[in-house]
């Protein structure tokens, strides 16, 4: 038998699946001690090496550094999330208000992935019927960052409950820049062994059973599962 590297070992095949498995959230749980600059150009590379249409690589990466920038962001959630509140009634809006879904201040790094929808020219390979491709390959590189922080111990928290224009003005962002995901990240005190909106009882995962179908909606598959 020739040997290859197409095939991970028993213990690599392992880590990939446990970082896939027990990453998380994280909003609550972080510790004040600042990521290291080497662990963090790990995880921007991890990131920089997601896959993307056409290889675009339209993702740019915002580090936050000051405080100022940040109450601007918490002030913007704090408003986005009261009228996020209103959506819901009763004991479901107690609920909701009881969650706690960012982590901007006490975390010890903010940063910001964007996603620059004008990079590789007006003509990019594979987004010419799917124009939000560059999108897609943004949020592939949020993933890829956000397992490589799991195994170096570090939490990751998407605060998506923001304006994107009050947002993308306050980090003075050009017009076709769009602010994909504004993360918080920091070494945590632990990580959960389920998601924290599970935990809470908001929503559980779904059996994987029902979400694979036939080659027809709503059709079993032949072969089982
Ligand atoms: C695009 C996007 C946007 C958000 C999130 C995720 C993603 C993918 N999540 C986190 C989300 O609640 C979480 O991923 C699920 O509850 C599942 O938990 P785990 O990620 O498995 O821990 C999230 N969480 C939160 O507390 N505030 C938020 O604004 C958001 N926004």
């Amino acid at each position: 038998m020739t040997t290859s590297n197409h095939r991970f070992s028993d213990a690599e095949r392992r880590g990939l699946y446990r970082a896939i498995h027990e990453r998380r959230d994280v909003r609550s749980q972080f510790l004040p001690d600042r990521i290291p600059p080497d662990v963090l150009a790990r995880l921007l590379e991890a990131a920089h090496h997601a896959p993307s249409v056409g290889f675009m690589q339209p993702w740019d990466f915002i580090v936050i550094e000051r405080r100022s920038v940040r109450e601007a962001v918490l002030a913007m959630f704090e408003q986005e999330n009261q009228k996020a509140a209103e959506r819901f009634e009763g004991e479901r809006q107690a609920h909701y208000r009881s969650l706690k879904l960012q982590g901007i201040m006490e975390s010890p790094l903010n940063l910001c992935i964007t996603c620059d929808r004008s990079r590789g020219g007006p003509h990019v390979l594979g987004r010419n019927s799917m124009v939000d491709t560059d999108l897609f390959s943004t949020c592939l590189a949020v993933q890829n960052l956000w397992l490589a922080a799991r195994v170096e111990g570090i939490g990751v928290g998407w605060v998506s409950i923001l304006d994107q224009e009050q947002l993308s003005k306050a980090l003075n962002l050009p017009d076709h820049v769009y602010p994909l995901a504004y993360l918080c990240l920091g070494y945590v005190s632990e990580f959960l062994d389920q998601p924290e909106l599970e935990a809470k009882g908001w929503r559980s995962r779904l059996p994987l059973s029902e979400l694979v179908h036939g080659d027809q909606w709503g059709q079993p598959l032949a072969s089982g599962l």
